[in-house]
């Protein structure tokens, strides 16, 4: 196997669904089935918080969600757990820079397995690229509820920054993206959108995310 091409990483980063239970209105796994119904490009399970599942209530939520992705054709993520990740099988991670490093996670996971790494900065944003990143996750965007020890707000501004220095990696923006503001996200050279609360929250989540594949779809 090898590693994923970055042109077909773009396409999946389109609308990038992240959520765990905390985030849902009802049952996580029928927010994921219609999610995916509506559109969504590829699920980032994210059992966080205050709340969030523990134990072996968080494992089965993960296997659920995971089956689900599988049975859909959409790719799964898993946020943080190396160990989490490597168990299922999954389709990659994503990590932070708090998290542990890209660097070690490629050498644990191998080259087939995507990895996201978050970055504010250019510098971050090199320094990822170097430990063996497959995309960028930038945030946030805009002012966010859905993660408490959050970054402050940047707008685009460090979207357009990796871009103006000829960097091709494939880059999502994340944090505060609504259908309203998603268009400058990727007229600042963004691959695509992160969601959390303006999916998993929706009142109808099919057409939250069909409304977002319409609008980065253009
Ligand atoms: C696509 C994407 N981008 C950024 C993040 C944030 O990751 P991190 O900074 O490690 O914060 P937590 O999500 O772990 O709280 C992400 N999860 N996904
Ligand atoms: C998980 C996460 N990471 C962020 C970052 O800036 O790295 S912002 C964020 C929360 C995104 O949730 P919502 O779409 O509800 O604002
Ligand atoms: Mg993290």
């Amino acid at each position: 196997m090898e590693r994923i091409n970055s042109d077909a990483l773009r396409r999946l980063l389109k609308v990038y669904f992240i959520m765990g239970s905390i985030n849902c209105r009802k049952s996580p796994e029928e927010v994921l089935s219609e999610a995916i119904a509506g559109g969504i490009t590829m699920f980032q399970f994210r059992e966080k918080g205050p709340g969030a599942l523990t134990g072996n209530a968080r494992l089965e939520l993960a296997q659920n969600l995971q089956q689900i992705c599988r049975d859909l054709g959409v790719p799964f993520i898993v946020n943080d757990d190396i160990e989490l990740a490597i168990a299922l099988d999954a389709d990659g991670i994503h990590v932070g820079q708090n998290d542990e490093p890209a660097k070690a996670i490629r050498q644990r996971i191998g080259i087939q397995k995507i990895i996201g790494v978050s970055a504010h900065s250019l510098y971050e944003a090199r320094q990822a690229i170097t430990d063996g990143a497959d995309y960028l996750g930038i945030g946030p965007i805009y002012p966010t509820s859905s993660k408490d020890d959050a970054e402050a707000v940047q707008g685009t501004f460090v979207i357009e920054r990796v871009r103006n220095s000829r960097i091709a990696i494939p880059l999502v923006g994340i944090g505060g993206i609504t259908v309203h503001n998603a268009l400058p996200v990727i007229n600042a050279g963004a691959d695509g959108v992160s969601i959390i609360s303006a999916v998993a929250g929706a009142e109808d989540v099919r057409a939250a995310a069909q409304s977002f594949v319409k609008v980065v779809q253009g």
